[in-house]
């Protein structure tokens, strides 16, 4: 198992009895707005604690891995995410930084561009991208780093339907062909039951419905 979450309960936003999200499988969260999608990957990553019960990561509690070590292992894609100054390559290059690892020739960030569906020189200022296309360039410098997890929070909530089915399956592609584990909030039950291996359902903060599909 990647995570078990037993008996966890924070604030009066999330209370989950038991929850097993498996390895190197494909997991899909559904809910409706304010069900608490974002605060369970938030819970996972250990941006926060729950007040009661525990967070396993591949067996061990995760209040006893230090936070650097598992964000390195548990990369989260947030809803609004960070776009830094400077061009499309200086944002590829950062996450590298960030993470300690070397840097790689252009031709390797030009693929993960491919692979994120953006379609835009190296060179391009960031600033100028559109939402869609920072939350694309985000998205690259996550599978650039190739984590053990992947969380993505409603990755494709600035994208038209055809690009937002592209993303996903290239991801999951991604993921599946580098057996990694990935999490992501989607908004329709379709995508779920068409990418899923897992379909997790919150409602009012708990897990209404665990399917293998
Ligand atoms: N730090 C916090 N303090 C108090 N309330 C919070 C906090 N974080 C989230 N909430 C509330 O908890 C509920 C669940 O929020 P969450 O962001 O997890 O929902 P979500 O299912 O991801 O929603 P959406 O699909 O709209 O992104 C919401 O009502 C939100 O306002």
């Amino acid at each position: 198992m990647a995570f078990q979450l037993e008996q966890v309960q924070y604030k009066d936003i999330l209370k989950i009895d038991k929850l097993q999200i498996p390895e190197a499988k494909i997991t899909c969260i559904i809910g409706e707005s304010g069900s608490g999608k974002t605060t369970l990957l938030r819970l996972l990553n250990n941006l926060i604690s729950p007040d009661e019960g525990s967070i396993f990561y591949k067996g061990r509690n995760i209040e006893d891995i230090d936070p650097i070590q598992l964000r390195r292992e548990v990369v989260m894609l947030p809803q609004n995410p960070t776009v830094f100054s400077g061009s499309v390559k200086d944002n590829l290059l950062i996450g590298l930084e960030f993470a300690e690892k070397d840097k790689v020739r252009d031709d390797v960030l030009s693929e993960i561009l491919r692979l994120a569906q953006l379609d835009k020189p190296l060179s391009t200022i960031a600033s100028t991208l559109s939402g869609g296309e920072k939350q694309r360039l985000a998205l690259a410098r996550i599978m650039l780093l190739e984590p053990e997890v992947i969380l993505l929070d409603e990755p494709t909530s600035a994208l038209d339907e055809g690009t937002e089915e592209r993303v996903i399956e290239s991801v999951v592609e991604f993921a599946k062909g580098k057996t990694r584990t990935l999490i992501m909030v989607v908004h329709s039950k379709s995508i779920a039951q068409r990418f899923a291996d897992v379909a997790v359902t919150i409602q009012g903060g708990g897990v209404v419905a665990e399917e293998g599909l």
